[in-house]
């Protein structure tokens, strides 16, 4: 399909390396932003790092959230405008990221992400992820002015936030496979750059696999360069398709109905493992991708993420209707071919 416009918004700073963190003032400098900012952060972020990031932004104040919503993000929109923040810098995993990013769409000012955990590419990309009720929106925002990821912070992160970072990155394997088949059949908008960029980034960190071990700060570097080629991939794309396909939809499902929810790049990979089989059966790819995930350490079971087996096909048998993104879960998957999916796949 010919778009006749396209706007491909990306960051424009990404440092990565050791000890990083303290040059995030450098950073917003070189970036040109006046003002103070406001900084947005969640407990544990706030404790590891939060004093060494207020030291560089003389008088700014700290906004701690506890939890993803649209109330969150609107008390972030409050605190700035209160504050007189001309923008905001986000420490911490996916949640602070998100919410001060959607903020900094509606307040119309710049953000900076400093991730402290390489858990999934949202840390980099244009999207915010954000649960509602029954539903979970994907939510367009700028993405980020720069990535400051400290590899120090983040290897000594709990080593299940760096292989949920992988399992995201494994994931987008069969995102791309639903984004085809979506074009085939629904016309959906496709870009074939976006698509490659993002399975390529998935092949790199497969062939890598042995660099990625707990202890090593290495792993933080090699996850993190992933994750911010595949947040590339989204913003080539306008959309989340390259990287979320049905095993993004299984795991927003688990999300809502599990009681205790697993890492979010945990769950896309097990979702992963079961729509590769839905896309090309028993002889397909499912295996490769459970022996990545495996390489990796990241689980490849329901009882690996902690959830019972009744929970994972309920599921997978109602994730089609979590959101308007046509994938290989058509119209749904009924309970005995769910069923026979799981069991075939070891996954339950
Ligand atoms: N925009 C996008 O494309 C995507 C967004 N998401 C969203 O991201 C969120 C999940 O991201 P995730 O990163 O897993 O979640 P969190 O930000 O909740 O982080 C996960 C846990 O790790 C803790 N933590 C973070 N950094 C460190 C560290 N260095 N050392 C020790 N503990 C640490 C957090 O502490 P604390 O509890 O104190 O915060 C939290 O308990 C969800 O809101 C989800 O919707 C998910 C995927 C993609
Ligand atoms: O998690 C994501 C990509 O890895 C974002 O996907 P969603 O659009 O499904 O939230
Ligand atoms: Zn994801």
């Amino acid at each position: 399909m010919f778009a006749k416009s396209t706007w491909i918004k990306l960051p424009r700073n990404v440092l990565l390396g050791h000890g990083v963190l303290d040059d995030v003032g450098t950073a917003v400098a070189e970036l040109s932003l006046a003002g103070t900012p406001l900084l947005v952060t969640s407990p544990t972020p706030d404790d590891l790092a939060g004093d060494r990031l207020r030291a560089q932004f003389d008088g700014a104040e700290t906004v701690t959230v506890d939890t993803a919503s649209f109330e969150a993000v609107g008390e972030i929109v409050e605190a700035a405008e209160a504050a007189g923040a001309t923008f905001l810098v986000a420490l911490g995993g996916g949640k602070p990221i998100d919410l001060a990013k959607m903020a900094a769409d509606e307040l119309g000012v710049g953000f900076v992400s400093v991730p402290t955990a390489a858990s999934h590419d949202g840390i980099v990309s244009g999207r915010s992820s954000i649960p509602e009720g029954d539903t979970r929106h994907s939510v367009a925002a700028d993405p980020p002015l720069a990535v400051i990821a400290d590899t120090e912070i983040m290897a000594n992160a709990p080593w299940a936030l760096t292989t949920a970072g992988c399992a995201d990155i494994i994931s987008n394997y069969t995102a791309v496979k639903d984004w085809r088949l979506a074009r085939r059949l629904k016309n959906v908008e496709y870009s074939e750059y976006a698509a490659a960029l993002s399975e390529m980034t998935a092949e790199m960190l497969v062939d890598n696999a042995d660099s990625i071990k707990k202890g090593l700060e290495e792993s933080a570097w090699v996850v993190s360069k992933a994750l911010v080629s595949s947040g590339v991939a989204m913003s080539i794309a306008g959309s989340s398709r390259p990287a979320s396909g049905a095993e993004h939809l299984f795991s927003h499902q688990l999300d809502r109905i599990a009681e205790n929810p697993a890492l979010h790049g945990h769950q896309v990979g097990v979702g992963s493992i079961l729509t590769e089989f839905l896309h090309s059966g028993e002889n397909g790819q499912w295996r490769a991708i459970r022996d990545a995930l495996t390489a990796i350490g990241a689980p490849t079971t329901a009882a690996e993420l902690g959830i019972d087996d009744e929970t994972v096909i309920e599921a997978l048998t109602t994730a089609h209707t979590i959101r308007d993104r046509y994938t290989i879960l058509g119209d749904g998957v009924n309970e005995e071919a769910a069923i026979e999916v799981a069991t075939f796949t070891g996954v339950i």
